[in-house]
């Protein structure tokens, strides 16, 4: 399996986070940290703020304060491009795939910040970018076929199931050479097949890649399976933080979120 390119990395520290949506109060100063090649869990109920806190890492969001930082840079001081630039990739809960387009040209979307003039600039025949575009094809092909998916590499994303579709979304978030994969419930729509499926996939993506992983799942099956640490939100704060087996048990945990069915 190839590398990702970036040295082994990955700390993600978050501080004091806090996010308002008028009276809302989103996130209440959750801190933790992700080491560097470790799978975080992101638990919690609905509403508890997971979404809010990916998309406070990944700049969509800008909290009202709190730090956040991968490997020692401030990605609240960068826009969502920038973010993306500094390592951290992400997938959405409805999948951002263009159905029509095929594999190859979903993936190599991910792979389009990273090219000094975006591939339009190859129509007009600039060889620098010519030859640019053809070494990330033959990249977006090497991460395809390190996730068992060369063969459809022309197929559209349309009429593909659904396990396979997130693959190709972590292809496409693979091409930006993570240093933290953030993904948004990998396993919702799946069947249990797939869902064993995806989490072998991730284990073998980080072993292989060496990036962290930060998740937020409700599939506690998942999140058990693959979690070397789990964070649980609730109402925007931290309620627990530390390895799975522990915070499974804390009564915290099971009072606000598990309900004492795990
Ligand atoms: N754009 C927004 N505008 C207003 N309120 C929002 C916005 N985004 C999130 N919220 C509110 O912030 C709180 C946290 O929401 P968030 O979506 O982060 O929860 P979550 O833990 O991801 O929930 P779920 O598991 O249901 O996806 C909720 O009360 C939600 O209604």
């Amino acid at each position: 399996m190839p590398r990702a390119g970036h040295p082994a990395a990955g700390t993600l520290k978050v501080r004091d986070v806090r996010l308002r949506f008028g009276g809302v109060v989103a996130l209440d100063g959750p801190s933790f940290e992700v080491a560097p090649g470790e799978v975080c869990g992101l638990i919690g109920p609905n509403g508890a703020g997971k979404t809010a806190l990916f998309n406070c890492v990944s700049g969509l969001y800008r909290p009202d304060s709190g730090r956040i930082a991968l490997d020692g840079v401030d990605l609240l001081s960068l826009r969502a491009d920038q973010v993306a630039g500094a390592g951290v990739a992400r997938t959405f809960q409805n999948l951002g795939l263009f159905p029509a387009q095929s594999v190859l040209e979903n993936v190599l979307g991910g792979a389009y910040h990273r090219t000094r003039a975006g591939f339009l600039a190859t129509g007009l025949g600039l060889p620098l970018m010519w030859r640019e575009e053809r070494r990330e094809r033959e990249r977006a092909r090497g991460v395809l076929d390190s996730l068992g998916l060369a063969h459809l590499e022309r197929h559209p994303a349309s009429g593909l199931p659904l396990g396979t579709l997130k693959r190709v979304e972590l292809a496409r978030a693979l091409m930006l050479r993570p240093r933290l994969l953030m993904l948004d419930e990998p396993a919702n729509g799946l069947i249990i097949e797939e869902v064993h499926e995806l989490a072998e996939v991730v284990r073998g993506l980080r072993t292989g890649y060496g990036f962290s992983v930060l998740l937020i799942e409700h599939h506690m099956g998942m999140v058990m399976s693959i979690c070397d640490h789990l964070v649980v939100l609730n109402h925007g704060q931290k309620i627990a933080d530390g390895p799975p087996d522990e915070v499974r048990n804390d009564p915290a945990v099971v009072e606000a979120y598990l309900g004492g069915s795990v």
